[in-house]
């Protein structure tokens, strides 16, 4: 049994233009549930939909980040079951199939394991505790991430390093994976929250149109081919130049103060 049966399995907390969802299931090293995956898909839509929101970050309480699936569960009944007419190229909760408009940031202490480093790579900055570790370990008890490592995760490291930690299983060390690029930054342990708030904070004192236009171009030019990606990005970039805020910024900037944007 939970220590923490009555707490819901993930927490969503507002502070000021930044969105906290924090998975919550300490005792099984935040597995994920059932629960905590409806809570997370209800926050990207939140995420996504409320214009207060600037910028959001993913964490994991009681030192862990996630554990990926409750394997516990899956011993209820043939895992491959709970796939019946299930269309699993897209999964919300782990924005495998879906990514959000406002950027979101991990900040990780402890593990991050399976699915916990399947999520972890739909994020945009990633902030770890020193002793924070990474696995994508799924082959190592006979199943697949099919939360989308298997393609996503030789896109965004050295070819070597993924395909290593896909079909080993080993865990990486924060300072590894920092090395190789799968995290940003790595401060003292238990300092990853206040870190990840303190990049969300940056990003949400920033120009609202310009931030969520950077990372649409981004998004959308992901495997284009470089001169047809310029053409998204000139149609994009180009409106954020017409809009107010583009005023106002470097009218800020002669006249020595903050800019104050109105997202439009
Ligand atoms: C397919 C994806 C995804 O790719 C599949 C997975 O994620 S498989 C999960 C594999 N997980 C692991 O390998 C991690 C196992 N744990 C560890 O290695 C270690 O525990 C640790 C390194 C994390 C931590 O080590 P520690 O030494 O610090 O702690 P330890 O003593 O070991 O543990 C403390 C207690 O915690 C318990 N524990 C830890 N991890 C787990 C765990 N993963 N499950 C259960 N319990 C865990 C441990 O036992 C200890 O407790 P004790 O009581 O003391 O023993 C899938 C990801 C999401 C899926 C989708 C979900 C939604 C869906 C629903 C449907 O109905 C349809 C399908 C689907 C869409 C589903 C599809 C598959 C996924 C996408």
């Amino acid at each position: 049994m939970e220590s923490v049966a009555e707490q819901p399995h993930a927490l969503v907390q507002q502070r000021g233009p930044i969105l906290v969802v924090t998975m919550n299931r300490p005792r099984v090293r935040n597995a994920l549930s059932t629960e905590m995956l409806a809570i997370m898909r209800d926050a990207w839509d939140r995420v996504d939909h409320d214009p207060e929101i600037r910028a959001c970050v993913l964490t994991g309480a009681g030192g862990a980040f996630c554990a990926g699936a409750d394997l516990r569960a899956m011993t209820q009944s043939h895992p491959g079951d709970r796939f019946n007419g299930a269309d699993l190229s897209r999964i919300d909760a782990l924005l495998k199939g879906r990514r959000l408009s406002k950027p979101l940031v991990a900040a990780v202490e402890g593990p991050a394991v399976a699915g916990g480093t399947e999520i972890l790579q739909a994020t945009d900055i990633r902030v770890a505790g020193a002793s924070a570790r990474f696995a994508v370990s799924e082959a190592r008890w006979g199943l697949f991430p099919l939360g989308g490592s298997a393609v996503r995760l030789v896109r965004q490291i050295p070819y070597a390093i993924a395909a290593e930690m896909l079909l080993t299983g080993r865990q990486l060390g924060a300072a590894e994976a920092r090395d190789v690029g799968l995290i940003g930054h790595v401060v003292p342990d238990g300092q990853a929250l206040d870190k990840a708030l303190e990049l969300a904070g940056m990003i949400a004192a920033n120009g609202p149109l310009a931030v969520r236009a950077i990372l649409q171009t981004i998004r959308e030019t992901e495997g284009m081919a470089e001169n047809d990606a310029f053409e998204v990005e000139s149609r994009i970039g180009t409106a954020v130049f017409r809009s107010t805020d583009a005023k106002e910024g470097p009218r800020a900037f002669v006249e020595k103060r903050t800019p104050q944007f109105q997202g439009r």
